[in-house]
C-alpha cells in the first residue's frame, strides 16, 4: 500500500523544485544586474508571477479538480500597460516548464520539452489561484515568493505550497534556494526544500532530491534557546519580542531571516522559536504565509499556535481566522515560551 498523499508528495516537490530554479535564475540574471536600478521591484514581480504560474500549471495537469489560494493573480498582466512584464513571464515559465531536469519527472504533468504554454494559460494559470478558501475539501496554497523583501537583498525567501484538507494542513513543501544545507557550517553547499506530509514526519533534501534526511527539533535547554524573528520590524514587532525574551531570561540574540525559511531552521534546530507579533491591528496573516510551515513544525516534533495557545485555523477563507500573534517550537519548552508571551501580553497592557 503506498503511503497517503505519496502522489501530491511528488508533484509538489517536482513543481517548487521548478519554481526555485526559476526565481534563482531571476536572481542571478536580473537583481544582481547593474542595469537595475536600486528600488526597482519589477524582477520580483516576474519571479512571483512565473513562478505561481508554474506551479499552478502543474497542480492543474496533475490535479484538475482542486482549488488553488494563490497570492498573486493576473489583473496587472491583463491591461495594455502589462504587455511588456507578461512576454517576460511567458517566457520564463515555459523556460521553467521545458526544462527537461533528467529527474523522471512523471510525463503527465505537463513538463518538459515541448511543453510551451500560450500567454492566455499562464495568465489562466496565475488565476486559478483566486479561490477564496474555506473549512471543507481540499485546497492548495501557493507563495511563490515568500520573503520578498529577501530576496530583492539576496538573502532568505521561499518557495512555498501546502495542501489543505477540512482545514487541516496535510503537505507542506518549502523550497529554500539561499538556505545553507548545513546551517553548522554556513559555507556549505546553498539550496534545500523542505517536505512534511501528515503523519509521516519531515525532511530536507537538496534542490536536486540529492541527499533526503529526517529532520526534527532537538531539545534545547532554557540557555541555548534563541528566537527566530522576520528582518522587517513592520511584519512583526522585535520590540514585544525582545520583552518575551526578558521574561524568559534568553542568553542569546534573536536570529532574523526573511519568510518562512525561519520555520524550516526551527524544524532542524537552527533556532529555538518562530515568534510573530502582529505590528497592526488591521492587518490579517495570509494562510500561504504559514500553512507549509506549520505542518512542518508539527511533523518536525513541535507545536505551533497563536499566543493564546489556539491552534492557526486554516478554515475561514484567504487569511487566517481568529488568531493572535504566532509562536512555533519544540514540545518541551512550548508551555514556558507561551507562559512569557501571555505575561509580555499582561505587561504591554498594564503599561498603555
Ligand atoms: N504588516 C504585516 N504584518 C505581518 N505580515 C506582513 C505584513 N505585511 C506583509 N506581511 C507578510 O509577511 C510576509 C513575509 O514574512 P516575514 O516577515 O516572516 O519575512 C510577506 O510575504 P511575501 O513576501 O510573500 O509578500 C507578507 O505576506
Ligand atoms: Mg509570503
Ligand atoms: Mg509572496
Ligand atoms: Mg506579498
Amino acid at each position: 500500500m503506498s503511503l497517503a498523499f505519496a502522489a501530491e508528495k511528488q508533484l509538489a516537490v517536482s513543481a517548487v523544485r521548478r519554481a526555485c530554479n526559476l526565481t534563482s535564475s531571476v536572481f542571478n540574471r536580473l537583481v544582481k544586474s547593474e542595469t537595475v536600478v536600486k528600488n526597482d521591484k519589477s524582477p520580483v514581480t516576474v519571479a512571483d508571477f512565473s513562478a505561481q504560474a508554474v506551479i499552478s500549471s502543474m497542480l492543474g495537469k496533475a490535479f484538475p479538480g482542486d482549488p488553488i489560494v494563490g497570492e498573486e493573480d493576473s489583473a496587472d498582466l491583463r491591461l495594455e500597460s502589462g504587455k511588456e512584464l507578461l512576454d517576460r513571464i511567458v517566457a520564463l515559465s515555459n523556460e521553467a516548464l521545458t526544462a527537461d531536469l533528467g529527474l523522471g519527472e512523471n510525463a503527465d504533468w505537463g513538463i518538459g520539452p515541448g511543453n510551451n504554454r500560450t500567454a492566455e494559460e499562464i495568465m489562466d494559470a496565475i488565476d486559478r489561484g483566486n479561490y477564496a478558501g474555506g473549512k471543507t475539501g481540499r485546497m492548495w496554497t501557493i507563495d511563490p515568493i515568500d520573503g520578498t523583501k529577501g530576496f530583492l537583498r539576496g538573502e532568505q525567501y521561499a518557495v512555498c505550497l501546502s495542501l489543505i484538507v477540512d482545514a487541516s494542513v496535510q503537505l507542506g513543501v518549502i523550497g529554500c534556494p539561499n538556505l545553507p544545507i548545513d546551517a553548522a557550517s554556513p559555507n556549505s553547499p546553498k539550496g534545500c526544500i523542505f517536505v512534511a506530509v501528515r503523519g509521516q514526519g519531515a525532511q530536507q533534501m537538496a534542490l536536486s532530491g540529492a541527499d533526503p534526511r529526517p529532520i526534527s527539533i532537538p531539545a534545547f535547554s532554557m540557555d541555548q534557546l534563541n528566537f527566530l524573528e522576520s528582518v522587517e520590524s513592520a511584519h512583526a514587532s522585535h520590540s514585544f519580542h525582545d520583552l518575551v525574551a526578558r521574561n524568559l531570561a534568553l542568553k542569546a540574540p534573536p536570529t532574523r531571516m526573511d519568510s518562512q525559511a525561519k520555520y524550516c531552521a526551527l524544524a532542524r534546530g537552527d533556532g529555538g522559536v518562530y515568534i510573530r507579533m502582529l505590528t497592526s491591528s488591521s492587518y490579517k496573516e495570509k494562510i500561504w504565509d504559514h500553512a507549509p510551515g506549520s505542518v512542518l513544525v508539527e511533523e518536525a516534533g513541535g507545536v505551533i499556535s497563536d499566543f493564546n495557545g489556539k491552534p492557526l485555523d486554516f478554515g475561514a477563507g484567504r487569511s487566517l481566522g481568529d488568531n493572535f500573534g504566532i509562536l512555533a517550537t519544540g514540545k518541551d519548552v512550548y508551555p514556558k515560551v507561551l507562559e512569557a508571551v501571555q505575561r509580555a501580553l499582561s505587561e504591554r497592557k498594564a503599561n498603555i
